[in-house]
């Protein structure tokens, strides 16, 4: 939920970002396994990224907050998930969602100079389910 205090990372960064954002999208999980969730239905997604990096750029940003909504909300909100390019060849679930989202924001991370990381994005799917992803750990 926004506004809530989420999981913390450690880390040895100068800098934290977090950017808590919703979306509302409709999906489907197409497997035995999901029971009604096989049916198409919606969630208000809640996401918190956590980013951190040692530089700011000449705004003073680590990440520019809109351009991480942008990103996410502008790709996701409204939309039926397993339509998606990004999702069609994956299970819409919380975690490959988690995932995804986790590549999106590290892949525009690496296009800016300051090199900033993506150290935990946090999926709430219902008020009852949510899912960490923190990326490959070195
Ligand atoms: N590991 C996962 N399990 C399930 C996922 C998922 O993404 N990862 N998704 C679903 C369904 O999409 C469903 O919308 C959410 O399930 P659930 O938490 O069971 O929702 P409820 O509101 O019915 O849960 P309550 O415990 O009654 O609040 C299913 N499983
Ligand atoms: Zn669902």
């Amino acid at each position: 939920m926004i506004q809530q205090i989420y999981p913390q990372v450690a880390h040895n960064y100068r800098f934290e970002l977090n950017k808590d954002m919703n979306f509302s999208s409709a999906h489907y999980i197409p497997h035995s396994d999901a029971g009604a969730c096989g049916r198409v239905h919606g969630h208000t997604y809640f996401l918190n990224l956590t980013i951190a990096g040692n530089t700011l750029d000449d705004a003073g940003f680590l990440v520019n907050f809109s351009t991480l909504k942008q990103l996410i909300h502008g790709r996701f909100d409204h939309q039926l998930l397993n339509d998606l390019p990004d999702i069609q060849d994956i299970m819409p679930s919380t975690e490959k969602l988690a995932e995804r989202i986790h590549e999106l924001v590290q892949e525009h991370l690496n296009t800016l100079p300051n090199k900033a990381v993506c150290l935990q994005v946090f999926l709430r799917e219902t008020p009852t389910s949510y899912v960490i992803y923190r990326g490959e750990q070195s």
